[in-house]
């Protein structure tokens, strides 16, 4: 399914099948996502939605007996092309999981982590990525004063949204959040979605959320799934008001799933 639109397309997804041994988990998926744009990935629980979203970065090359064929073509390069240096890849693409992960590390050290990683050692460029990564994730203000402390003494908002920095820091141009504010009380779940709402304009991101209500607060496209079928993919203003699958509809007015 592709949307005629003058954007940009950041990612083109080709006839993608996903396997994990005999289990057929996503059936030929095409769609194109757009730059500077969210997308948000719907359905029922086991429809693929995860799944989907770790073929973007390659994420399922850890999970043995995984196998996927088809196409991710991200500016015009297969990513499951045997050049690919996966590393780069991950670089490109950041991921913000559903529970927040801090490592039992300062809150600094924490996101000069992929920095240092990369290879850079320089202090003042270090401060300089900690304190613009804690700044874009709407953090900084809570934590400048206690860079030094450990990050796990954060609530657990705050723990998310130093993932989110976290990712940042690497200087990727695509976002993967595997619903990033589940585990989160409603007002630090806001204060994601308004951070998401600011990241659209520097970053691509892909959204899986269970929340109906979320995806349509803060995506600009939806992608329902169901059993490892993309169903309908559209403008979330179209897919939330005049679904063209009556199972769309069925599962946003919350008739299934
Ligand atoms: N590592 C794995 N090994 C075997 N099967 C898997 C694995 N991961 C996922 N699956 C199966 O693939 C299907 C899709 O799972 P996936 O986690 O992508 O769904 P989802 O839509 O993200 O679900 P949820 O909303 O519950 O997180 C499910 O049937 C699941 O059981």
């Amino acid at each position: 399914m592709t949307i005629k639109t003058g954007i940009e397309t950041k990612i083109e997804v080709k006839n993608l099948n996903v396997y994990y041994g005999n289990f057929h988990a996503l059936k030929n998926i095409s769609l194109n996502i757009y730059k500077n744009r969210v997308t948000a990935l719907i359905g029922p629980s086991g429809c693929g939605k995860s799944t989907f979203l770790r073929t973007l970065n390659r994420m399922n090359d850890l999970i043995e007996g995984s196998r996927v064929v088809g196409e991710v073509i991200i500016d015009g390069q297969n990513i499951y092309d045997k050049d690919v240096d996966v590393v780069e890849l991950r670089k490109r693409v950041g991921m913000v999981f559903q529970r927040p992960n801090p490592f039992p590390k300062s809150i600094y050290d924490n996101v000069a982590y992929g920095p240092r990683i990369h290879g850079i050692k320089d202090r003042n460029i270090l401060d300089e990525i900690v304190e613009e990564s804690l700044k874009a994730s709407a953090l900084w203000d809570e934590v400048k004063d206690r860079l030094h402390d450990s990050a796990m003494g954060l609530s657990g908002g705050q723990q998310q949204r130093l993932c989110i920095a976290r990712a940042l820091a690497v200087k990727p141009e695509i976002i993967l959040m595997d619903e990033p504010a589940s585990a989160l009380d409603p007002i630090a779940t806001g204060r994601i979605e308004e951070l998401i709402d600011v990241l659209r304009e520097n970053y691509t991101i892909i959204i899986v959320t269970h929340s109906m209500q979320q995806a349509a607060r803060v995506s600009d496209y939806t992608a329902f799934f169901l059993m490892g079928e993309l169903i309908e993919y559209n403008e979330t203003g179209i897919i939330f008001e005049r679904p063209s699958d009556q199972r769309t509809e069925d599962y946003i007015t919350g008739r299934f799933g």
